[in-house]
């Protein structure tokens, strides 16, 4: 059963006249224990997609699901903060506090952990994603970018949701850089059986999804 499902999302941006459609009739639906990759072109609409998924965004028509609950009725705030994560391109971490204090914001807004139970889990999660003790306690600027990126999906596990939605995640990293934090979304989605959807450019990162999607005018096929 899905986790998470669009149903016929329709965006477009008004132009005169016209409706410049960036998605059209579009239907897609996400399960737990996988690992999907969206792809398509510049412009094709990828990030406007995962943005709706997020509630970041709302369409002009059609529904977003999860747990065949609509998303607007769960409410938009709520969702966003206690059913999903999102990861960014440029990992969006809060430049003056450590990695540990970056990973328990999302901790001292959902949780009712005391703030040492809170710093515990994230030090822990922080060891899991790759990041040693000693590197933790930095300010997040004093890491590397593949580093940091691993911060920001520690953040992302940290109020543990099932669904990691994540924008370009590679995209300022190095190949190598790149197939450290792919191997960690495989492991989040066979080993901790999380939702994990993937907006690359990269041919390479869709080969390795369990299933890849093409957005191409408006329409999501299967990437074969
Ligand atoms: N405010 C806006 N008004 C009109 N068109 C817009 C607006 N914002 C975005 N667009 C257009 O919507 C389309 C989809 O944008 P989107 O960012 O979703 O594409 P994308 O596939 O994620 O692109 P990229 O791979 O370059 O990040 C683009 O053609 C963009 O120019």
């Amino acid at each position: 059963m899905s986790i998470l499902k669009a149903s016929k999302l329709n965006y477009y941006y008004q132009d005169g006249d016209t409706r410049r459609f960036i998605l059209k009739n579009t239907n897609v639906a996400f399960e737990k224990g996988k690992f999907y990759t969206i792809v398509g072109q510049s412009g094709s609409g990828k990030t406007t997609l995962l943005s709706l998924l997020a509630g970041l965004d709302t369409p002009q028509e059609g529904r977003v699901f999860y747990e065949k609950k609509n998303i607007e009725k769960i409410g938009y705030d709520t969702y966003r903060r206690d059913y999903i994560s999102i990861i960014f391109q440029n990992y969006n971490l809060i430049p003056y506090l450590t990695a540990v204090e970056n990973v328990m914001v999302p901790m001292a807004i959902t949780d009712n952990k005391l703030p040492d139970e809170q710093e515990t889990v994230a030090i822990n999660l922080l060891d899991y994603m790759g990041i040693p003790n000693e590197k933790s306690k930095r300010l997040v600027t004093q890491l590397s970018g593949g580093e940091q990126q691993r911060v920001a999906i520690a953040r992302a596990l940290s109020t543990n949701v099932d669904v990691i939605l994540a924008d370009e995640p590679t995209g300022n990293l190095d190949e190598e850089m790149e197939q450290e934090i792919v191997e960690i979304f495989k492991m989040l989605a066979h080993k901790h059986n999380k939702c994990v959807v993937v907006v690359t450019h990269s041919p390479e990162i869709a080969l390795q999804s369990d299933h890849s999607y093409l957005l191409r005018k408006g329409a999501l096929k299967e990437n074969v």
